[in-house]
């Protein structure tokens, strides 16, 4: 028993040694477990720490991604929405083009049906219109022979017309009254009354009764409200006489400021209708529309053609003339430069009555050679020429003196009977031999103009050995003896214009401005080496215009025409060469407007340019 409880008491104190070192080994245990939950714990927080960080960075991450996630979804839905609508319209474009498809192919086939009904219209047309050909062709043979019968008998009109020229033979004198101008309003006019045949009744203020009126008669009197188409009207038949082979001069007379360059030209800055009858007769010959504006006293036209169905050659020159105002010496107002230039107008225009009266009387001396005038127009007055005198008045009261002389030279001009015009048609044998009279005259011109070259060096030569600062055109300036040539104008700006054609006629042929024999007295009454004097012309600018082309109807023609002109430097230095000098004019004078260029015994002071 003891021993059992020995026993037990051993185990005891075994047991309780067991318990402590089971108590100490829990109680290292707990230890242990304490730090290792201490450890856990401060691991636990220092990774809680740690994973603070990339935590926040992954709900920031999160919320960007659930962002775009929205984004992508709205997107997507976008995109739903806008492919629903694409397919909508595609849907609705592919029924477009179906019902289009379909309605083109539907007018294709209208076309096609048309095309071919058109077809068919085509050929029943053309059928119809290759028949209307064939009707249309016999009917314009029928109108050909009819147009080449109406040409025949214009023909024969035209003929006729020269005919009853010629027969009238005289001087034909159209007289116009201007009108008053702006400002003149109220002024009491002379003209009293104009008869439809030419007539006219002018008042003298100054006396009463039967004394008081005094009546005139010409070929044509124009009304101041005459209009300058109705002038050239009467003058065109005249004109276009140049292209039948007739000299014809148109001349205007009248004191200053009646007129007379408003019917020759027209007024300043003149509108087409206010055209003169230089322009007109241009417009006519040439077929131009416009013509240069400028001053001309003297426009020629030389025409030569050639008959086509007669062989026959045709020369013939037309004269226009703007004469300077035939102004009173005696009126007691005219002194000085005015009086010198009244002087030189009276003196050509008493020189171109003594011509009309002598060629009246049948003198077989005429003299041309005392007015330059008269030598320019020497072709145009003579037997063979149509002259036509425009009679230019001023209506005014105060004008009646001048007015009455100007009525009473035209008055015996209008008498004077020069006899029957003629045509220079010539025979092809007479052409020829003309042509061979025109190519020696040229030679001798040639020659004649050598000399005068010669005569003008030795002469100039002579003048400036002279004494220093003597005038050099005192020296005397002698042209030999053929007519003055352009040459012999020296340094004269010249302009030649040719034109070609005719009413479709077919070639030219080249004019020779020298070739116009037209008067029958010029041999006689142009002495080779004579002196005379020159007159008016040069008051105004002085041009010559003549141009190419015309042609009547079964003609050739080529109208010959050059501008000559002087500026103001030529103007002097030609003046002050040849003032004081002796001019001699040569035998072939008739036809060189040239000539109408050379001034005698004036001075630039004296001129009076328009
Ligand atoms: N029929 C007319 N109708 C209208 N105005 C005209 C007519 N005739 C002349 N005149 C005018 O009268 C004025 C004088 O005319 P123009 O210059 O033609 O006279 P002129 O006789 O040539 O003079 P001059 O001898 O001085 O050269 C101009 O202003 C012109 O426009």
């Amino acid at each position: 028993m003891e021993e059992k409880k020995k026993l037990e008491e051993q185990d005891l104190v075994r047991l309780m040694k067991e318990k402590d070192h089971n108590t100490n080994e829990l109680s290292a245990l707990k230890q242990e477990l304490e730090i290792a939950r201490k450890t856990y714990e401060q691991q636990c927080l220092q990774m809680e720490t740690e994973a603070k960080g990339p935590q926040q960075e992954l709900q920031e991450r999160l919320k960007e991604v659930e962002k775009l996630l929205t984004e992508s979804r709205n997107r997507v839905k976008e995109l739903e929405a806008y492919s629903d609508s694409k397919y909508q319209r595609w849907n609705k474009s592919e029924h477009i083009y179906q019902i289009f498809t379909e309605f083109q192919l539907g007018a294709l086939r209208e076309l096609n049906f048309a095309s071919q009904s058109i077809k068919h219209e085509v050929l029943k047309t053309q059928k119809s219109y290759s028949e209307e050909f064939h009707h249309l062709g016999i009917k314009i043979k029928a109108l050909s022979d009819a147009s080449e019968n109406y040409h025949a008998v214009l023909a024969e009109n035209r003929r006729m017309y020269n005919e009853l020229q010629d027969l009238k033979g005289n001087i034909r004198v159209y007289c116009r009254i201007r009108p008053f101008l702006p400002g003149q309003k109220g002024k009491q006019s002379i003209i009293e009354d104009i008869g439809e045949n030419g007539e006219l009744v002018v008042a003298n203020p100054s006396k009463q009764g039967k004394d008081g009126h005094r009546l005139f008669k010409f070929n044509k009197v124009y009304s101041p409200a005459a209009t300058q188409a109705e002038v050239f009207l009467d003058t065109q038949p005249l004109i276009r006489s140049v292209l039948d082979g007739y000299n014809v001069c148109i001349f205007a007379y009248g004191q200053t400021g009646s007129g007379k360059t408003y019917t020759m030209t027209g007024p300043d800055g003149a509108s087409e209708e206010e055209w003169g009858v230089n322009y007109r007769a241009l417009n006519d010959l040439f077929h131009i529309s416009e013509t240069r504006r400028s001053l001309y006293i003297v426009v020629t036209i030389h025409a030569r053609g050639t008959d086509l169905k007669t062989s026959a050659s045709l020369r013939g020159s037309l004269h226009l003339v703007d004469l300077a105002g035939s102004e009173r010496v005696d009126r007691s107002e005219v002194t000085g430069d005015r009086l010198k230039e009244s002087q030189h107008i009276n003196k050509s225009l008493s020189a171109l009555g003594d011509v009309i009266f002598a060629l009246a009387q049948k003198n077989p001396h005429v003299p041309y050679r005392n007015s330059k005038l008269t030598q320019v127009l020497q072709s145009s007055l003579g037997g063979q020429a149509k002259t036509l005198m425009f009679v230019q008045l001023n209506p005014d009261i105060s004008s009646y003196s001048e007015t009455t002389s100007t009525l009473k030279f035209a008055e015996r001009v209008s008498g004077v009977e020069l006899g029957a015009a003629r045509s220079s048609k010539d025979g092809r044998d007479v052409r020829e031999l003309m042509e061979q009279v025109a190519s020696l005259k040229d030679t001798i011109t040639k020659k004649d103009e050598e000399i005068e070259r010669l005569q003008l060096l030795k002469d100039l030569k002579n003048v400036y050995q002279g004494v220093n600062g003597e005038k050099r055109g005192t020296s005397s300036l002698r042209y030999g003896s053929s007519s003055p040539s352009k040459s012999s104008l020296g340094g004269t700006p010249q302009r030649s214009l040719k034109l070609t054609g005719g009413k479709g006629l077919g070639i030219i042929e080249k004019a020779a401005s020298d070739q116009d024999h037209c008067s029958d007295n010029s041999d006689k009454h142009f002495g080779a080496s004579s002196q005379h004097s020159v007159d008016d012309l040069h008051q105004k600018e002085s041009h010559q215009q003549s141009e190419s082309v015309g042609g009547g109807i079964g003609q050739n023609f080529s109208v010959d025409a050059e501008i000559l002109g002087f500026g103001e430097a030529d103007y002097e230095e030609r003046l002050s060469d040849i003032s004081d000098s002796g001019v001699s004019m040569g035998t072939d004078t008739d036809d060189s407007v040239e000539s109408n260029l050379f001034h005698e015994g004036t001075k630039p002071s004296e001129n009076i340019a328009k």
